[in-house]
């Protein structure tokens, strides 16, 4: 399987993604924050909308090119005797299971096994054993692929320590990524050997929607709440020493609930369109931008308009989450306005909630298309996907977009043409 991803917006070739899980269903009103939602959501609603993304992908990109973490979590178990004793011994001493509850793991199927260890929940005897992790559904942050190495990335929430854990464990054990390993192509962020703390002590923290791969010499990357400066740093350092690519452009963006990420402030969905969050993006307030070369230099930018414009297009066009007017610009970021995944250059997913948004694309000449629609002409034969052409697709979002994160946040490519 090739493992490539160079750039945003090429046309997406295989993906991993994760339908809302019965995890969810269990996050409380207390936990809710700590477990990174804003409230709690109604799992069956959230599927439905889920389901649409992703019969939606396998329509552009064919059902075997969508890649389900379970099933690739369950497929890792399988794969050697010693791949199962490994994962419960890993779980059982970050979560501090009691012994008893790692001999009821053993006891498992492989599939029960990988449901078990994504929800924390024994369906059968109706018990707890650990907690959820209702972020999963993020698969943006849990790896990212840049050229052709990954870079499995580490949390900075411990609510999702274990996606990090059962990432690695895929990465490292199943055998459609043995190639990465055996060419040593897996960056692993998560080595304290090579990632180590600083000597002030500041952790090594890097999460996926903080990472874009621009073209093949430009990587970006976000120091946000979730990713240090130091995880960063390191990163850079990796990444010029094997060759990975020539820029490492890092953008500081202020610690906000709201964006957490820098996916949540703009995304690419074109070579020359991007969508955007105005105020930070375009007018560049509280933001600023350095580029570091891997020949030493570097370059700064007061904003990542003047960085596109000056270093990757000169005619780069920006579409405003809101139409860049307050109050809707705040509202329709909060909603994932500009967190979108291109299928393929000018041909997007986006949240269907966002309708001021919908007037900046329609200003831009982009029609705006329901998922169920375009699924049924695809399916009716009115229409080739392979003939789409600057178009918005509108996935359902009441229930996902409470989870705070969009369709690009919802998607980890793997490959890309
Ligand atoms: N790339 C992204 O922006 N991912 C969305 C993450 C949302 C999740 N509830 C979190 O707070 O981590």
């Amino acid at each position: 399987m090739s493992i490539n991803v160079s750039s945003e917006i090429g046309f997406l070739q295989k993906v991993i993604v994760h339908r809302p899980d019965s995890g969810i269903s269990r996050v409380s009103p207390k936990r809710a924050e700590e477990l990174l939602f804003d409230d709690i959501v109604f799992l069956p609603k959230m599927q439905e909308e889920h389901d649409v993304l992703t019969l939606l992908l396998d329509k552009f990109l064919g059902t075997k090119n969508v890649l389900e973490i379970t099933t690739l979590l369950e497929e890792t178990i399988k794969d050697e005797a010693e791949n199962k004793k490994l994962i419960i011994s890993r779980v059982e001493d970050y979560e501090e299971l009691p012994r008893k509850f790692g001999e009821k793991l053993e006891s498992l199927s492989a599939k029960e096994l990988a449901k078990v260890l994504i929800t924390g929940y024994l369906e059968e005897e109706d018990h707890i054993l650990f907690d959820p992790i209702p972020n999963f559904i993020f698969t943006r942050d849990i790896a990212v692929v840049v050229n052709d190495h990954v870079v499995i990335t580490k949390a900075f929430k411990a609510a999702r320590y274990r996606e990090n854990l059962l990432t690695r464990f895929i990465f490292w054990r199943h055998p459609i990524f043995k190639p990465l390993r055996d060419k040593n192509k897996i960056i692993n962020l998560n080595d304290l050997d090579l990632f180590p703390p600083s000597k002030t002590g500041e952790q090594v923290s890097l999460e996926g929607g903080d990472v874009m791969i621009i073209n093949e010499d430009f990587i970006l990357i976000g120091c946000s709440e979730r990713t240090s400066m130091h995880g960063i740093q390191l990163l850079k350092q990796s990444l010029f020493d094997k060759k990975v690519v020539k820029n490492v452009v890092v953008i500081n963006i202020p610690n906000d609930r709201s964006f957490m990420h820098i996916d949540t402030l703009f995304t690419m969905i074109s070579e020359d369109e991007i969508v955007a969050y105005k105020p930070i993006i375009y007018d560049g307030n509280s933001s600023n931008i350095l580029v570091y070369r891997s020949n030493g230099g570097i370059s700064e930018y007061s904003s990542v308009k003047k960085f596109f414009e000056s270093e990757i297009n000169n005619d780069m066009k920006f579409i405003f989450a809101g139409d860049g007017r307050s109050p809707y610009q705040e509202r329709e970021q909060w909603t994932d306005g500009c967190n979108l995944v291109a299928l393929k250059p000018g041909v997007a997913i986006a949240y269907d909630r966002n309708t001021v948004t919908d007037l900046a694309f329609q200003k831009a000449g982009y029609s705006i298309v329901k998922a169920e629609t375009l699924i049924k002409d695809i399916d009716e034969g009115k229409v080739d996907p392979n003939t789409i052409k600057k178009t918005i697709i509108h996935i359902p979002s009441n229930e996902l977009s409470r989870a705070r994160g969009g369709s690009h946040c919802m998607t980890c490519p793997i490959s890309r043409k």
